[in-house]
């Protein structure tokens, strides 16, 4: 790992180095020595730090489940946040192997995502791995309910993965699932990829579980109990993390190189769930388009994962730029992409230390909660009714309505002076973020990358940008629970087609715009600035809201 660090960043992680060295937060971190955090269940959680070691997960039932995923074109794994960013980090980066199920990753209630996998697989023959930790998070409770009916009710072809005696667990004995893979309940969702959770799905794909651990040892002893902190990348990683979030430099923002361009994601919820609350914590900034120096304030810290091979000369001239303007940067190497698991290992080390140095638990999620309460009662109402409670908009045109959760001041009637006044509230230090309910396509990716370039280039401010429900899962603790300086723009539409959910009133169009709304009156709740643009069926979608962005930024 190489750092470029501005003097006084340089000088804050050396002090706090000498300290962690002085007062072994290596050791305490293995022993799970609540002191290090706050005292509280933190000694609870550390089940990650044996499960790097390969000590979580059965390798003869691993062998099973290899020879019945052989031969099967697909498999689709149904699960949120923890349970679904390492499975996918794994399918995108390694991919799977000859002769093995090419996975699907649902982790939504998009009516046209899920319909679009449904499309892109035969039921009758592919293999479905549920998975949820708590065995009873809604959207894979869903998810199971829709691929159970679509599959035929074929438990064979069902597996499921899940901490014991859960809601899910007694589901599949019921079904019969084929196999049930047990986690540990001491691992939380976000540090839960190199146990069950990510290995069945690795496994099912033809992945080398063996060779990925094999792979992942030497970081697992550089972050070791006994190695000095000047040699521990985790540590060293977490001090500048924390130091920088202390020092206002919050917004972690995450450079890969093409080849690990997806573990931005995995990064995201670790970071955000993690240490995001209190008011306090680090805004992973992932995806969004490289800027020029000056679009960039001093609340960043550059992080570029570069994987041997890759090259990308704009992005190493501009790296090389921003660390010459003064900006911290930290270039992390990676020699090939089958060492994923060794930044699985230094990025949960990174986070559980920075969490010391915030001083928050990094490993309770207090306002996920929040959300999933009031989607619930949003969600309940609806199963008893049969319809929304209806909301009147500030403004409307044919392509979108804009709602206010607050009670708002922003009351013009012109969308343009609306979303300019919204955007206007954007101060030195603080993120737009875009929240999109919508489908997760690289066509939609491509129009939000757009509005957070513009965004950021108009304001010299952070954009973050996060599809709904999948985020709330994720950042989504951070943006309602961390630091107060975002500006929010959610983003909904009619669904069209919508998708029914078996043995529901409510589809999946109707639950996935009640977490939209039960998240942004969360937000609301908050003190975060918040306003919702509803995209009408029949107008110009996405781009038409991309254009009055524009239009109001330039106004
Ligand atoms: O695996 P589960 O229990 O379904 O939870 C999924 C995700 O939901 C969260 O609890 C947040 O809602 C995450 O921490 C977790 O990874």
């Amino acid at each position: 790992m190489k750092t470029e660090l501005p003097e006084a960043l340089a000088r804050a992680v050396q002090t706090r180095l000498a300290q962690a060295d002085k007062e072994s937060w290596a050791r305490r971190l293995w022993e799970g020595d609540v002191t290090l955090w706050t005292n509280a269940d933190e000694a609870k959680w550390i089940g990650w730090l044996p499960a790097a070691e390969g000590k979580q997960v059965d390798f003869a039932q691993i062998a099973a489940l290899v020879e019945k995923a052989k031969g099967h074109k697909d498999a689709v794994l149904l699960g949120m946040g923890g349970s679904s960013l390492g499975p996918e980090v794994l399918a995108l980066i390694l991919g799977n192997q000859p002769g093995f199920p090419k996975l699907h990753v649902l982790d939504t209630t998009d009516p046209d995502q899920i319909a679009g996998v449904a499309k892109a697989i035969d039921p009758s023959e592919a293999l479905f791995i549920v998975s949820s930790k708590s065995g009873s998070t809604m959207e894979p409770e869903l998810l199971r309910a829709y691929f159970w009916e679509l599959a035929g009710k074929d438990g064979n072809r069902f597996v499921a993965v899940t901490d014991p005696g859960s809601k899910l667990e007694a589901a599949a004995k019921a079904d019969r699932y084929a196999f049930i893979f047990h986690g540990d309940p001491a691992i939380g969702g976000r540090y839960s990829v190199l146990s069950v959770f990510g290995m069945v799905p690795g496994a099912a794909m033809g992945l080398d579980i063996k060779a990925l651990y094999d792979a992942t040892a030497s970081m697992v002893s550089a972050c070791g109990a006994d190695t000095a902190v000047k040699g521990n990348p985790g540590v060293h990683l977490g001090v500048i993390m924390g130091e920088a979030a202390n020092a206002g430099r919050d917004k972690l923002t995450i450079l890969p190189s093409k080849g690990l361009e997806p573990i931005g994601a995995w990064l995201e919820q670790l970071l955000a769930e993690s240490t995001g609350k209190q008011g306090k914590g680090i805004v992973p900034v992932d995806l969004e388009p490289l800027g020029a120096v000056e679009s960039y304030g001093t609340d960043r810290l550059f992080v570029h994962l570069h994987l041997e091979g890759d090259s990308d000369a704009e992005l190493e001239a501009r790296l090389k730029a921003l660390a010459e303007a003064g900006q911290p940067v930290v270039h992390i190497p990676v020699a090939a992409k089958e060492d994923i698991g060794q930044e699985f290992v230094r990025w949960e080390v990174a986070t559980a230390i920075a969490g010391a140095v915030i001083g928050i638990n990094p490993f309770d999620q207090p306002d996920v909660e929040a959300a999933k309460v009031a989607t619930r009662k949003l969600v309940d109402a609806y199963e008893q009714s049969g319809s929304a409670e209806p909301e009147t908009p500030i403004v409307e045109t044919e392509d979108f309505a804009i709602f206010a959760p607050q009670a708002t001041a922003l009351s013009p009637s012109d969308p343009k002076q609306l979303l300019d006044l919204h955007f206007a509230s954007l101060q030195p230090g603080n993120y737009a973020g875009f929240l999109a309910y919508i489908e997760r396509s690289a066509a939609d990716e491509a129009v939000i990358a757009t509005i957070r370039a513009q965004v950021r280039d108009a304001k010299q401010v952070a954009t973050v940008a996060g599809f709904g429900p999948r985020f709330l899962h994720s950042t989504g603790q951070a943006y309602k629970g961390g630091p107060n300086s975002g500006v929010f723009l959610t983003i909904t539409r009619d669904p069209d087609p919508d998708l029914a959910v078996p043995g529901h009133k409510a589809s999946f169009g109707n639950v996935q715009i009640m977490q939209a709304r039960g998240d942004a009156d969360v937000l609301a709740e908050r003190g975060r600035r918040v306003l919702r643009v509803h995209l009408k069926k029949g107008g110009g979608g996405i781009k038409a809201l991309a254009s009055a962005v524009e239009a109001a930024l330039n106004s």
